[in-house]
């Protein structure tokens, strides 16, 4: 199963854009594909008349201004809580330009909530559903990243606070506060106090728009009978808006913010990058910025994550729009991998997880094909290269033993030709013999002066002799080479060389001096069937 989905949501045509003359250039065409057409084109002009003004993206689902935040929520987020209750790490972040709707999915409105309302909502519900067979324990963390430092948001502190990675490659926010949570509305109403701490600030884009990423950290402790402890975690991330720099008309601080945000986008996009390349051939940079550090677990391998990625359907917002659907479709080709989280599990249990991690991540490999539309090759696994060798020795042994057959056959008819020319020697000596034998006994009933003369048997002549043990030795011949043909598409056997081959040639000198005696009327009808 995927476990990155990537998504994108247009959101309605705004009243500032409607009234700045803009018209809708981005159109969702079905539930997974969305279309950008280049409002700069013209269509009059000869020269790019062949250009294609318009561009197709497949995501994992699609939405515009019908899609309620609902269906965004059931479409995106709503099959991850049971995860999270059993143990895994969810993540769901939501991207795009300033002004594109990021915080309104996340957060909503109160008439129209977003993801954390709901998620909430459906979390506790589920916990309070499975009350009778488990025992849960929520607890929530909110913090900001604002300017490359992570403040918290449930804390009337200022003071930054540092990451640290524990032994198990966990990262962690030193000091945090993490506050114990029994019902939803206690969640949103510290998600609600912390968003007034965030750094929000009128941009020349957006009124409100919030200038830092905002990450919501819930964690899942459960204990489940006959299962163990587990340790869920489910983030939601609101991320600042990205925005081209040249375009804003933002100076001084806000000018500041914004390199600090596109910086950490940024490098929230290169590691994206080097986790769609194949394993090991680009070095994932997570310390670039403090977002993909918190972030790593989410990308590098031990989350279900979901991204939103947002646009303005107008035409003013070409350029944001076309990279951050490049920027979604880049993402499309990581493919984390999850695992439960058992607390206490021993070395073993670790092992064994780190090894079926590897099989996912190789499993990934193997169907992990380059971007669309780019004919490159698929990559291979070791697994898959050691297939394809066996396979390729495979098709070598039958092609040699199909060759080998082939020699046979024509060994068998060389066979039969040299046994025809021995039998029609022996069939006309045979034949004078018997001529011979019946004058013999006429003259035995003749007087004794004439039968003397015929007591002596003709001796065969030497041609006769040699015809006779010939045959014997064909017939041996014979039923060495069917032997073989029966034998070999059997044994399958790997590497036929030239002189066992010749071995199966009739040859007079390998021949055993055939006895003296009549060919045997088996022998002769294999002979000839052969
Ligand atoms: N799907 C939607 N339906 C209705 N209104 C929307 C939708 N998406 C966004 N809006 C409205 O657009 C405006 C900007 O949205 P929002 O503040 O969520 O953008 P943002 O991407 O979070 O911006 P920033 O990065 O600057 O914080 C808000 O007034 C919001 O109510």
């Amino acid at each position: 199963a995927c476990v990155l989905q990537v998504t994108l949501r247009i959101r309605p045509m705004s009243v500032a854009e409607l009234q700045e003359g803009a018209r809708p250039i981005a159109h969702r065409l079905d539930e997974q594909v969305v279309m950008l057409r280049d409002p700069m084109q013209n269509p009059d002009n000869v020269l790019r008349a062949n250009c294609s003004r318009e561009k197709s993206y497949v995501f994992d689902a699609a939405f515009d201004s019908t899609s309620t935040q609902e269906t965004v929520y059931r479409a995106t987020t709503q099959d991850l809580i049971a995860g999270v209750i059993s143990g895994c790490n969810a993540t769901v972040f939501s991207y795009g330009p300033t002004g594109c709707g990021k915080t309104y999915t996340m957060l909503g409105t109160d008439s129209e909530p977003g993801i954390c309302t709901r998620a909430l909502g459906d979390l506790f519900h589920s916990i309070e559903e499975s009350s009778g067979d488990a025992e849960h324990e929520v607890s929530m963390s909110y913090l900001e990243i604002y300017n490359e430092a992570i403040r918290d948001l449930l804390s009337p502190s200022r003071r930054s606070l540092q990451l640290w990675e524990d032994s198990h490659g966990t990262v962690r926010v030193v000091g945090i506060t993490e506050v114990s949570a029994s019902s939803a509305e206690e969640v949103l109403q510290l998600l609600l106090r912390g968003n007034q701490r965030r750094m929000q600030e009128p941009t020349a884009t957006n009124h409100t728009s919030s200038r830092s990423h905002a990450v919501l950290q819930l964690t899942v402790r459960g204990r489940e009978r006959g299962r163990g402890l587990r340790c869920g975690r489910l983030l939601l991330i609101d991320l600042a808006g990205s925005e081209r720099a040249a375009w804003t008309q933002n100076r001084g601080q806000r000018m500041k913010e914004g390199q600090h945000i596109n910086r950490s986008l940024l490098a929230l996009g290169n590691c994206i990058k080097a986790l769609s390349k194949p394993a090991g051939s680009a070095h994932v940079n997570y310390r670039d910025s403090k977002l993909t550090r918190l972030l790593k677990d989410s990308l590098g391998g031990n989350s279900h994550t979901v991204m939103i990625a947002h646009i303005s359907p107008a035409s003013t917002a070409f350029e944001e729009s076309r990279s951050t659907l490049a920027y979604a479709n880049r993402a499309k080709s990581i493919r984390p991998t999850v695992k439960h989280n058992l607390l206490g599990s021993s070395p073993r249990g670790s092992i064994m997880a780190n090894l079926s991690r590897d099989i996912q991540h190789l499993k990934h490999q193997l169907y992990t094909v380059s971007e669309p539309g780019k004919h490159h090759p698929i990559r291979y696994t070791q697994a898959q290269v050691w297939l394809r060798d066996e396979l390729l020795s495979a098709c070598r042994e039958q092609a040699a033993l199909c060759q080998h057959l082939v020699q046979l056959e024509g060994t068998a008819l060389h066979t039969r030709l040299a046994a025809a020319r021995h039998l029609r020697v022996l069939t006309r000596w045979e034949r004078r013999a018997w001529r011979w034998g019946k004058e013999g006994r006429r003259k035995l009933r003749e007087p004794s002066e004439s039968r003397r003369n015929t007591d002596t048997d003709v001796p065969e002549p030497p041609k006769v002799i040699t015809a006779r043990e010939s045959i014997v030795a064909l017939v041996e011949e014979q039923g060495r080479l069917q032997e073989q043909k029966v034998r070999e598409p059997q044994s399958q056997h790997p590497h036929l060389q030239g002189a066992e081959l010749e071995e199966s040639k009739p040859s007079s000198t390998a021949h055993p001096r055939a006895p003296g005696c009549a060919l045997r009327a088996r022998g002769l009808a294999g002979l000839v069937a052969l």
